[in-house]
């Protein structure tokens, strides 16, 4: 199946809170959501397993792919699509030897001198980010704003989604610059409607 990129959600424990996880996912997902990523920093693997394969087992029938971030043994283990792995995440070559080849495998891209490094032909899409300044990951990166996100756009030999203080506001802005998609956790998981919130994204 084709990778949409076109509306990726990264879910936050805190800010989905308010709805609960699964719902909040399954809001988005009636609201356009493409791809869905759960990412967790504080629970551990055997917590996080249960609600991954639980998160798989809503999204059947959906077409969405689930997404594990930064944890191998967790995509593995619940059976999910993928795994989206940083710069400081592991080896892209370890990640792909274990999933194996139909696995969604995305990586996180911040500059140029990464973009020349990328070991492509074992990669589905590349993360490139954060495009401006955000509370929800404190220790991102220095922000490329839309002209940073366009160079890295341009030298991408992949598909590529725009992160980082994204609204649906941005989309033509995101297009122009010549990214696939853009990946949001705020701009749906924080509000008080996230079907409504997805749905508000411009789609083609
Ligand atoms: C789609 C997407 N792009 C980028 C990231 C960031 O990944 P990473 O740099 O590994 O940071 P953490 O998310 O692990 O804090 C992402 N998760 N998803
Ligand atoms: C998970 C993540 N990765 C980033 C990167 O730059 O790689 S920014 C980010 C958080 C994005 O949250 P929000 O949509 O609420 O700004
Ligand atoms: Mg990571």
């Amino acid at each position: 199946m084709r990778l949409d990129l076109s509306l990726y959600l990264v879910t936050d424990p805190d800010l989905c809170a308010a709805h609960g996880l699964q719902e909040t996912v399954l809001a988005a997902v009636r609201g356009g959501v493409s791809v869905v990523q759960l990412r967790d920093k504080h629970v551990s693997d055997a917590e996080l397993v249960p609600l991954a394969r639980r998160l798989k087992t809503a999204l059947a029938g959906s077409g969405v792919p689930l997404i594990i971030n930064d944890r191998l043994e967790v995509a593995l283990a619940s059976g999910a699509d993928g795994l989206h792995i940083g710069q400081d995440d592991g080896e892209v070559a370890d990640a792909r030897a274990a999933l194996g080849p139909e696995a969604i495998l995305g990586l996180s891209v911040q500059t140029l001198d990464q973009l020349a490094r990328i070991d492509k032909g074992r990669l589905d899409y590349l993360g490139l980010g954060p495009v401006f300044a955000t509370p929800t990951k404190g220790d991102h990166a220095e922000p490329l704003g839309f002209e940073g996100l366009a160079e890295l756009v341009a030298a991408s030999p992949l598909p590529s989604v725009a992160i980082g203080g994204l609204k649906a506001e941005h989309v033509p802005a995101v297009r122009r610059a010549g990214a696939d998609g853009l990946a949001v956790v705020s701009a749906i998981c924080g509000t008080p409607d996230p079907e409504a919130a997805a749905r508000a994204f411009p789609r083609r």
